[in-house]
């Protein structure tokens, strides 16, 4: 049930195409039904070809935000995407930990579709000492997942053993997501009391721009809605699959997913 008083948070790199990131996180959180907000971590020049150049924010400017939003508006979950310097993990670990919000959903960005690297590789190093551990979900791709654990992910038993690694972390629940393995599009979710695996078939698309954001941010709101964890990835993944069945060419490279195709039609 959608209820657009209910807050959510992204925190998260804007992508000036509009296709993943805060934009994604944003439209996201509209379509599904929450009251969206966002704290920017960095600036990338980016469009469906390709990211082009990024700026991050100062720790001061993210403090700042997350002061504003927090102290005014309390969200009811949060999720965090491109983060990409030590720096700005410490800065939005140390004020999480101040406000304290009831659900933290960790989309850990690593490498755009588009091969550019959004995570420092000194960053990495705070990410899983000091992020992973308290996010109620962490929502890893296949490369993501390798990078954390050190091992390599070739098959759906070798998600569920870097599931188990990734655990040990200390986050609540992890969610290994097999879009980049071959066959149907496989994600598995665990947890101490959890074990759930969510296949969809594979969609033969090439606008794919943002399907990590979107999935994150989708499981996102679905909590902040009030749904338990393998409802909310339940229903996230049908609105992931029908997002990539419904994407759609715009701009002259991998488009976006298509998070509006119900609306199409309706004055
Ligand atoms: N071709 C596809 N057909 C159907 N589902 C897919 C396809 N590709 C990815 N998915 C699903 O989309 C979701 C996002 O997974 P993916 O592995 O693409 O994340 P990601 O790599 O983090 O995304 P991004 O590249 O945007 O960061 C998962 O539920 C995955 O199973
Ligand atoms: C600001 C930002 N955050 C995340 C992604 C990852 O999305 P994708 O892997 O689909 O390019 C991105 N490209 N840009």
């Amino acid at each position: 049930m959608r209820n657009y008083k209910i807050p959510t948070l992204t925190i998260a790199g804007s992508d000036s195409s509009g296709g993943a990131g805060v934009q994604a996180d944003l439209k996201t959180f509209s379509a599904i039904g929450t009251y969206g907000m966002s704290v920017i971590t960095a600036i990338t020049a980016q469009n469906t070809m390709g990211v082009f150049d990024v700026e991050e924010l100062s720790r001061n400017i993210i403090k700042e935000q997350m002061k504003a939003v927090f102290e005014d508006i309390m969200p009811k979950a949060v999720k965090i995407g491109m983060v990409s310097s030590p720096e700005i993990i410490l800065e939005i670990v140390d004020n999480l930990k101040k406000y304290k919000p009831e659900t933290i959903v960790v989309d850990p960005v690593m490498i755009s579709k588009s091969g550019y690297s959004l995570l420092r590789p000194e960053a990495k190093e705070n990410l899983i000492k000091y992020l992973i551990p308290i996010a109620y979900l962490i929502t890893p791709n296949v490369p993501e997942a390798e990078e954390i654990t050190g091992m390599k992910i070739e098959t759906v038993e070798d998600m569920k053993k870097a599931g188990k690694k990734i655990l040990d972390l200390g986050p609540k629940y992890v969610l290994v997501k097999g879009g980049h393995l071959d066959g149907d599009a496989v994600d598995v979710l665990m947890g101490e009391d959890i074990f759930e695996v969510f296949t969809s078939e594979r969609l033969d698309r090439k606008n794919t721009h943002g399907t990590g954001c979107t999935l994150s941010s989708a499981i996102t709101s679905h909590i902040a809605l009030g749904y338990d964890v393998v409802e909310a990835v339940r229903r996230s993944k049908e609105y992931i699959t029908e997002a990539i069945r419904h994407s759609f060419d715009i701009g002259h490279g991998v488009g976006p997913v298509n998070h509006f195709y119900k609306f199409e039609g309706i004055e």
